[in-house]
């Protein structure tokens, strides 16, 4: 058994993995922690998450300074689900301890001069790290994952968008000089636990936002290898994301090319499920699955693409990670 620390396990993207940890036959959950100062410090993790009464009662620690030596004492993985800055700064922490580390936030996912003052508001001060991490896309990813300590989960819409369009990518599909449009809805569980006004439940209903400016767009062009437009909105439910995704095909792309390219990527990857039907949010909410359908009509092709943003675009995703890293079946834990 492995010992798991998770940091950051109070909140939502935590919360689900402690308990998918938890429930690994091969993990063992050594300890849970939060900031120093938090409110919930020493709380039991199932006073704030009541559904895992009875499988899940260790206390939430405080990360100060006698929890960082706890937290890496007799530790085989941690895994930060913390803000992006916390997280820059806590991973060296424990990578230079030799303790391989799964980053939930956004901090080590783009390694590109000038990304982090312009869409994080930081500017990064651990460059040689984030020089080493891979990319946690576990179903494109899956070699470098095996062979790093430092692994950066990748982002929630990312997720659901570079599923849908690396495949087109690969086959070389997509029209030269044309930019595909992701037009994708999350629920309100991707904004986290701490009280907004923007994001509590009375005062959201359907809306777009960080039109031209999220730090996914560049996120997911980098990753993809070529522009995407990116459009967000923020909708009236907990968990999930759907994303409609609109692509100018190459000249005289078959049908029958665009299917071969699906099922090329994803054939042995069962968490990726090409469905028959258009996805939906009830259809993966609560799932580690991405669900995935696709129609054309002269030389557009529309993709649809849905995971929960806590599952296979936070929690479950890293449990793929580390069941690669360390020699687990994919699914292990999952399905
Ligand atoms: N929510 C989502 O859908 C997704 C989230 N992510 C990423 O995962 C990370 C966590 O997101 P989410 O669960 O939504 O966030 P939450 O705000 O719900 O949780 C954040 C957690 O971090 C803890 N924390 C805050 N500051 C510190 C600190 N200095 N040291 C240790 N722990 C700290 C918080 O507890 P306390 O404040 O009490 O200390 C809490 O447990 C973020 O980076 C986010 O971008 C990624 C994909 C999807
Ligand atoms: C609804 C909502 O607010 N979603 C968040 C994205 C979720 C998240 O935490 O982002 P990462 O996947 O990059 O970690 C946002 O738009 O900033």
């Amino acid at each position: 058994m492995l010992n798991v620390v998770i940091i950051g396990a109070s909140g939502y993207a935590g919360a689900e993995l402690a308990l998918l940890v938890h429930k690994h036959p091969e993990l063992n959950l050594k300890g849970l922690y939060v900031s120093a100062g938090s409110q919930d410090a020493n709380k039991p993790f199932s006073a704030l998450h009541p559904q895992c009464l009875g499988l899940v009662d260790l206390p939430v620690k405080p990360l100060d300074d006698a929890g960082m030596q706890e937290a890496k004492t007799g530790t085989d993985l941690i895994c930060l689900a913390t803000a992006h800055e916390v997280s820059m700064n806590l991973a060296p922490q424990f990578l230079t301890a030799g303790i391989p580390v799964f980053d939930l936030s956004g901090a080590f996912r783009v390694q590109q001069d000038g990304f982090y003052d312009k869409y994080y508001g930081f500017t990064h001060d651990q460059p040689e790290w984030l020089s080493k991490a891979v990319y946690g896309l576990a179903e494109w990813n899956a070699e470098q994952i095996k062979q790093t300590d430092l692994v950066a989960v990748a982002g929630c819409y990312p997720t659901a968008s570079l599923l849908a369009l690396k495949p087109l990518m690969a086959a070389g599909l997509i029209k030269a000089d044309t930019t595909p449009i992701i037009n994708a809805v999350s629920g309100v569980s991707g904004a986290g636990r701490k009280a907004a006004i923007g994001t509590s439940f009375c005062e959201v209903s359907l809306n777009p936002y960080g039109v031209f400016n999220h730090r996914h767009q560049p996120e997911i062009s980098y990753h993809l290898g070529g522009k995407v437009v990116f459009q967000p909105h923020l909708g009236n439910f907990v968990r999930g994301i759907l994303a409609t995704i609109y692509v100018q095909l190459a000249d005289g792309v078959t049908e029958e090319q665009v299917n071969a390219a699906y099922q090329q990527a994803y054939s042995n990857s069962p968490i990726v499920r090409l469905s028959k039907q258009w996805p939906s949010i009830r259809g993966v909410a609560g799932t580690p699955f991405c669900d995935l359908h696709w129609q054309m009509q002269d030389g557009l092709l529309i993709v649809g693409s849905a995971i929960d943003n806590l599952l296979k675009g936070a929690s479950s995703q890293a449990l793929q990670c580390i069941n690669l890293r360390f020699g687990f079946e994919p699914t292990l834990g999952l399905m």
